[in-house]
């Protein structure tokens, strides 16, 4: 009894601090004249932020943004001052322009530490600056280019693989299988390879369970079928309100951690496997072995890069061993899981979709079986399907980010009762749905939310598109922007290049919901990592 007592005690406290704290902050910023859904549909301690979880994606904010506009407010849980949620071209890009007053949220950051540790992704700052800085070349064009025949390798793989389980299978119309699995397994083959100079022979006829790849494989669909919990919502905003929480040993929180175990463990065996062949090439020759750290790995991979900064001996340019792990994990995930994730769904839109499937395959098939990086570069129709796919299906369908201090945001539309910009106080959290701005009916026309790669055949007027690549926020924008971009492009094309010229995709008929958890999911039957499709030789 007194443990209830003592906890509704302490919510009551906390909601008279946070209320008294809120009208506060009223005065001195433009938050309470933006207009907002009806506080009656917010549910009194879950704010607006219930209803956003119940519906698919990012679907409420694009429900509100219609109605409200490109700027407006929804009450936050747990009695949370209300959030802003930004879709005004000039203020999302504003927001992101300034990445040192604008950082990840407290509701995105101790779920990205868990889950992939204190590597790029997480960090903020002078640690940021540094880190981003010592990444960077291996994701130039240069570098991307490079990668293609590992790439088209490791597709290859998966080709070979969706034939074998086509002619094994009993039945005549080909054979049915959950494309997730599939996808992923390559692009954690591909990560492997030009990330780490690792092979995790995810794409084997039979993997070991106990393999890495299907550890990782296993922990991440338990991972994504937890998110998809009421309690994980529950979770992430009581981090949100007090971020100590993050730490504390509660089942819901370590089943993040059990992905980063995973792949710490590999990291750090990989770490120590480069410093024994450097420290063996280097008793031979010292000398060559400090100017060229590169020929132990290669010398293009993420790790090779790190490695080789952190000999060189520049101190700005050195990351610690635990640093290093951190981003191995980081860059097995986000390298990975993300570009699978769009990619499935963009094949499933090309099972739904027969007449396009087609067009695009005629267009490959007519390069001949050996395509290089720049044949792959002019294929128009499979450029328009990859933006397309990417236009609806962002990996990272929203962020979230803490202004750091006050500011002015320029806008792009007036708000009525403001103007043309907008005041913001330190400790703002603004929302960034950024799928919600990707499928504007107010940029894309009425029919925004079909997939239809010829609207990108069409020239459009850049100054109605929000800036980000190819005026998508998929990869967000601004200095903070995704570092793999041009990697996930490449490795998007050469799959489905090499997937639809042996293998026509099927549509089930499955009803698929599209979930956030962590990253966009396919959820049929409430199980999430799931897009069942049949397949059959062209
Ligand atoms: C379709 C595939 C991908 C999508 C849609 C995507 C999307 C994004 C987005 C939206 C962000 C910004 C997140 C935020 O600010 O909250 C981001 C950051 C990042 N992405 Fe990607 N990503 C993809 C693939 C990749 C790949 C292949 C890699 C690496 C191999 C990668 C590595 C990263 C890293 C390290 C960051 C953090 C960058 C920084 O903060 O400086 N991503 N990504």
């Amino acid at each position: 009894m007194y443990p209830i007592l003592s906890a509704v005690g302490l919510l009551v406290v906390y909601a008279l601090i946070r209320v008294s704290l809120n009208r506060r902050r009223r005065a001195l910023d433009d938050v309470h004249a933006l207009p907002g859904p009806a506080a009656s549909i917010a549910s009194w301690i879950w704010g607006h932020e219930l209803l956003v979880f119940q519906h698919a994606a990012t679907e409420m904010y694009s429900i509100w943004a219609r109605s409200f506009g490109g700027l407006f407010k929804i009450k936050g849980a747990l009695f949370h001052p209300d959030i802003i949620v930004a879709t005004d071209h000039a203020a999302v890009h504003h927001i992101f322009a300034h990445s040192d007053v604008y950082v990840k949220s407290p509701a995105f950051r101790p779920p990205i530490m868990n889950l992939i540790g204190a590597g790029l992704v997480w960090s903020e700052g002078e640690d940021w600056h540094r880190q981003r800085k010592i990444l960077s070349p291996p994701f130039s064009q240069e570098s991307v280019k490079d990668m293609t025949s590992v790439i088209f390798e490791c597709a290859e793989r998966l080709e070979t693989r969706l034939t074998n389980l086509i002619l094994d299978s009993p039945s005549k119309d080909g054979a049915s299988l959950n494309i997730v699995h599939y996808i992923s397994a390559c692009t954690l083959d591909i990560i492997g390879a030009v990330g780490l100079s690792h092979s995790f022979s995810a794409q084997t006829a039979r993997i070991d369970p106990h393999s890495d790849a299907a550890q990782i494989r296993a922990s991440w669909t338990a991972h994504v079928n937890t998110g998809l919990q009421p309690l994980s919502l529950l979770a992430s905003l009581v981090v949100r309100a007090v971020p100590a929480i993050a730490r504390a040993p509660l089942p819901l929180m370590q089943t993040q951690g059990v992905v980063k175990t995973i792949v710490r463990r590999l990291g750090t065996a990989l770490l120590e496997r480069e410093q024994f062949a450097f420290a063996a090439a280097a008793s031979q020759s010292a000398r060559a072995a400090r100017e060229d750290g590169a020929h132990t790995t290669g010398g293009k991979d993420i790790l090779s890069v790190l490695l080789r900064a952190r000999r060189l001996g520049k101190a700005d340019q050195a990351l610690s061993d635990g640093q290093i792990i951190d981003n191995i994990i980081t860059f097995t995930m986000v390298g990975h899981e993300t570009t699978a994730g769009s990619l499935t769904f963009t094949l499933w839109e090309l099972a739904r979709h027969p007449a396009v499937q087609d067009r695009l395959r005629a267009e490959i098939q007519s390069c001949g079986r050996d395509l290089s990086y720049d044949d792959i570069q002019k294929l128009e129709f499979l450029d328009a399907v990859v933006k397309e796919g990417l236009r609806l299906y962002p990996a990272l369908p929203q962020t979230e980010r803490l202004a750091l201090e006050d500011d002015v945001v320029p806008l792009s539309t007036a708000v009525p009762g403001i103007g043309g910009s907008f005041r913001i106080r330190k400790g703002q959290v603004i929302h960034l749905p950024l799928m919600t701005l990707n499928t504007d009916a107010k940029v894309w026309g009425p029919d925004a939310k079909v997939f239809d790669p010829t609207r990108w055949l069409v020239a459009r007027d850049p100054a109605t598109l929000p800036s980000g690549w190819s005026g998508l926020l998929t990869f967000s924008d601004g200095p903070r922007n995704c570092i793999g971009w041009r990697l996930a492009v490449l490795e998007f094309k050469i799959i489905l290049a090499t997937v639809v010229r042996t293998v026509v995709l099927l549509d089930t008929g499955a009803r698929v919901e599209e979930k956030i958890s962590p990253t966009l999911q396919p959820v049929v039957d409430g199980k999430g990592g799931d897009l069942p499709l049949r397949v059959r030789l062209v």
